[in-house]
């Protein structure tokens, strides 16, 4: 066990939706994964609760396959898996019926009603309001409660704000943790680090000194198995509305006084309130939406999205690029460029902080091109940060300047495998701190920037531009940005 590790008080984590995907390629990992660092104490217990008719036993059975198909063969470790597989217990439950509740509620409250009680919604958002109020009116709510929420919050405005009102009549929002696993990831908290445990870059982080902001989450994957959700959702609501707007917060916020939950998201939640429209009257200069088609990835020939739908037809956004700008005094004139997509050239997600250029160059034409600095800050792969940096070319041969980067990946540096961003967040509900999770006004204050967008996009009748898998978007996204004189960075 790491000296870091500091293990967390026993705990009873209620996973609604237990037998389903997120469960067993994410959760059930994650969770084991904390026990194999040593963070979990006993009596700690893991109850998968659904539909299906199982017993403890065959819940173990269906978790330790999940462990052996998501872990790789050294972390797979029978003893430790043995004492996980302990920990785990399974009742039958349905959201729509009293069925198996009294039962949940008696194997809880065996483990004490002073326990900390996680309950985790990895069902479909329709459920969740249900669930909410079984929970309620069985009474296993106590003191030490929290419920842990899933995306998607919502397809707009309205029904994020009518789903936030049904979890919000059972329970307060310092009970809530809306999940939105990007904040989970390793660089994602290092940009905090970075930004606030530096004397370095606060001082030039604003219009002054920063030239522009990139922000790219590009996946190499189509649709995997999620045609019917992903197809009514889109890249923006998908990807945009949460994640990325999530990065782009935490690039553009104030200093927090502190790392308190509110604290950080106040900050944010002003950084998304301050975001400049986009209308119907600029949408198509600010945006590009894209729709793979057949073409090539690293494991061959795949289908175009149409080809993938039993329909053969949509007109869903399956890549988007939107130039934003922030209107306040810090970010005033800076263009923060933010494009994602599935079947990319590559799994590439950047953050791309480009300053301003030198105001004047002392060397003569031979020292060479001075280009501007860069700050990479790398989610994945290879999580890590890079600064570049003009330095002269060593040796007798004049002042001639390179450009160089100070490149630093966290697994090399610290000799350390990355976790998962599931691990620190279901822990983080255990240690009861929301600063990592959204809060109500953040994800509705998303939806009110993003729901103008897909108005506009309907209103002029913007449709997706084909793009070949296996490439980098519609060359309308390299227009976006070149007719503003800049480029895309090339990872
Ligand atoms: N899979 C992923 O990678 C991600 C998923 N999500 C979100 O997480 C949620 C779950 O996704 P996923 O695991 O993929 O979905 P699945 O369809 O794989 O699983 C759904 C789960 O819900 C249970 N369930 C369905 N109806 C009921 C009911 N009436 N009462 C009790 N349990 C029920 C199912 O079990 P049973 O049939 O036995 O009842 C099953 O365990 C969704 O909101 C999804 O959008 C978010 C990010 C990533
Ligand atoms: O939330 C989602 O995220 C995944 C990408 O997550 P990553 O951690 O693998 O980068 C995306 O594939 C999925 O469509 C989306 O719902």
């Amino acid at each position: 066990m790491s000296s870091q590790i500091i293990p967390v008080e026993p705990f009873d984590y209620v996973v609604f939706g237990g037998t389903g995907d997120l469960a067993e390629r994410k959760l059930l990992p994650a969770l084991y994964h904390r026990q194999l660092d040593g963070q979990l104490s006993k009596p700690t217990r893991i109850i998968g609760a659904s539909r299906s008719a199982l017993t403890h036993e065959e819940y173990r059975t269906f978790a330790t396959n999940a462990l052996k198909e998501h872990l790789k063969a050294d972390e797979y470790q029978e003893d430790q898996v043995k004492r996980f597989i302990e920990s785990l217990f399974y009742v039958s439950v349905d959201a729509k019926s009293d069925n198996g509740w009294d039962k949940l509620k008696q194997l809880l409250d065996d483990g004490g009603k002073d326990k900390i009680r996680a309950f985790y919604l990895a069902v479909a958002p329709a459920i969740f309001g249900a669930i909410s109020e079984k929970i309620r009116d069985h009474k296993l709510i106590t003191k030490q409660t929290r419920i842990v929420v899933e995306k998607p919050i919502g397809k707009d405005l309205a029904s994020a704000m009518d789903l936030n009102d049904t979890i919000g009549k059972v329970f307060r929002e310092e009970q809530i943790f809306r999940i939105d696993h990007y904040l989970g990831k390793e660089t994602v908290q290092n940009l905090m680090a970075l930004r606030f445990a530096n004397a370095l870059y606060e001082p030039l982080w604003n219009a002054s000194h920063i030239d522009h902001v990139q922000i790219t989450v590009a996946e190499s994957v189509g649709l995997e198995s999620r045609a019917g959700y992903y197809d009514t959702a889109g890249a923006l609501r998908d990807m945009v509305q949460n994640h990325i707007l999530q990065l782009l917060c935490l690039v553009a916020m104030e200093v927090p006084t502190n790392m308190s939950a509110d604290a950080v998201r106040d900050e944010k939640l002003k950084v998304l309130n301050a975001l400049k429209p986009i209308t119907p009257a600029n949408v198509e200069k600010l945006t590009v939406r894209g729709q793979y088609r057949a073409g090539a990835s690293a494991g061959g020939p795949v289908k175009g999205y149409l080809e993938e739908l039993e329909s053969g037809q949509s007109d869903t956004e399956t890549f988007v690029a939107i130039k934003a700008e922030i209107g306040n005094w810090r970010w005033a004139g800076v263009p923060f460029y933010i494009r994602t997509g599935k079947r990319m050239a590559a799994r590439m997600s950047e953050i791309v902080i480009t300053f301003k250029p030198i105001p004047h160059s002392i060397f003569d034409e031979s020292a060479g091109r001075i280009e501007a600095n860069q700050l990479i800050i790398r989610l994945q792969p290879n999580e890590g940060v890079k600064q570049s940096l003009m330095i002269k070319d060593p040796g007798p041969g004049g002042m001639r300047l390179r450009n160089v980067s100070l490149d630093m990946t966290f697994s090399e540096a610290f000799n350390v495998r990355s976790a998962d961003a599931y691990e620190r967040l279901l822990l983080d509900v255990v240690r009861n701190n929301q600063t990592l999770f959204m809060r109500r006004d953040e994800v509705e204050a998303a939806w009110r920037w993003v729901d103008p967008i897909l108005k506009a996009w309907d209103s002029v009748g913007q449709k997706p531009q084909g793009y070949t898998a296996g490439t980098w978007g519609p060359s309308q996204a390299i227009a976006l940005i070149e007719r503003d004189g800049r480029t895309w960075h090339e990872a």
